[in-house]
């Protein structure tokens, strides 16, 4: 598997966002090297025709998806496919030997019908989906170890579970009263041009989309469930805003104790999230912005409870390309190979 501590690692998908920043932190790894970069369109060509600022940088030239090339040349695959791709290509890639994270939604809901409701697309075999283990660093770290198989978690799902779970989970917020309020850049929707993430579109504008329909919705359930101990519905809301990375998500609850205070919480999540480097946790009175976690893997968190109200405001803020998919994908690489899970991660966030 290890060449002395080097993994050879292959990603599928390589041509697209989430694939160039696995390139891009992979880079700094100290134990990982990109052996070989896959693509299902232009195999055959140099990598750095598509990302220029890659040129001296990335030399290689793409591969075809072939699992046994694949095997030949590396031991872990990244999967930065779209949904629907990675049900058909993880099984064959697993039975190969390599190990694969997925950072796609397909291994995440174990519902199959779940799955098909809110992704429209058939779910992946059940023997499969059972021998994936959906890994929230923070939340789930302890299960990774040894796996084979990782399925990341969806963008809007880690800033707002990390931010949601301490409070969940002590009892301290009624999760039947929680309201999630989320923004997100527009590199969230990939690289594949649509009418949505057109310039024009975005530019000067702020738009609610998905209402109601959003496919994270049941996996953010599926967590807050875990944490309460029984199941958990919740209202979530997505919003495209003019920049590149970044989401927010603000969420609202109401207190179980009306006597807790801002306070109270802020010493919760230092313990709970105690030893975690990529979770900060925001003095009393202070709150995240999206570029303070820029190009970074911290996830953010700030609070504030309303006595008047007896409600609390969480807010959290993360990367979307980083903490959101390729950050926290090698987070998990990392702790399934029982590194230190900040291996190669502890840059600080880009600013301005
Ligand atoms: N962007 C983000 O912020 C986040 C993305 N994700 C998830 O990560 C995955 C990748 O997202 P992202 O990088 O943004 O998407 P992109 O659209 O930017 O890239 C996806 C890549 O997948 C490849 N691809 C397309 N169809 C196939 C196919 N049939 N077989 C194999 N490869 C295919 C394409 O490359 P080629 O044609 O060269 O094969 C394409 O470059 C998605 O599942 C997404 O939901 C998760 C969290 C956050
Ligand atoms: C702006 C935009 O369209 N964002 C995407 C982000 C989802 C994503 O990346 O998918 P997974 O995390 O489930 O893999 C969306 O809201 O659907």
């Amino acid at each position: 598997m290890t060449h002395g501590t080097q993994v050879r690692a292959a990603i599928v998908g390589s041509t697209g966002y989430g694939g160039v920043e696995l390139i891009r932190l992979l880079a700094a790894h100290p134990n990982v090297t990109v052996t070989s970069v896959v693509s299902s369109s232009n195999a055959g060509t140099l990598y750095s025709e598509g990302y220029p600022h890659l040129i001296e940088i990335v030399t290689d030239t793409l591969d075809a998806i072939d699992p046994e090339l694949i095997k030949s040349k590396a031991d872990v695959v990244f999967l930065a496919t779209p949904h629907g791709v990675s049900t058909k290509l993880a099984p064959s890639l697993l039975d190969a030997g390599l190990k694969v994270i997925d950072l796609s939604g397909d291994f995440r809901l174990k519902d199959t019908d779940v799955y098909a409701q809110w992704y429209k697309k058939e779910a992946p075999e059940t023997s499969y989906l059972d021998r994936a283990v959906f890994a929230m660093s923070e939340l789930f770290g302890d299960e990774v170890k040894g796996a084979d198989f990782i399925s990341n978690p969806g963008c809007f799902p880690t800033a707002t579970t990390l931010g949601l779970y301490p409070a969940v989970k002590a009892g301290w917020i009624d999760p039947d009263t929680i309201i999630i309020d989320s923004k997100t850049g527009v590199s969230g929707g990939g690289r594949g041009l649509s009418m949505a993430n057109h310039f024009s579109e975005v530019n000067e504008n702020f738009k609610a989309y998905k209402v109601g329909q959003h496919q994270h919705t049941p996996e953010i359930e599926m967590i807050l469930s875990r944490a309460a101990g029984r199941p958990v519905t919740t209202t979530f809301t997505t919003h495209l805003v003019p920049m590149t990375r970044g989401i927010m998500s603000t969420m609202y609850a109401t207190l179980t104790d009306k006597s807790r205070t801002s306070s109270d919480f802020n010493e919760l999540y230092r313990q709970f999230y105690e030893g975690r480097r990529f979770v900060r946790v925001r003095p009393v009175g202070t709150y995240p912005a999206t570029k303070e976690v820029y190009g970074s893997n911290y996830c953010d968190i700030g609070m504030n409870v309303d006595a008047r109200t007896g409600r609390i405001t969480i807010i959290s803020v993360i990367d979307n390309l980083v903490k959101g998919a390729a950050g926290q994908a090698i987070q998990n690489l990392n702790l399934m190979m029982g590194w230190d899970e900040t291996l190669g991660l502890l840059f600080t966030p880009v600013y301005p």
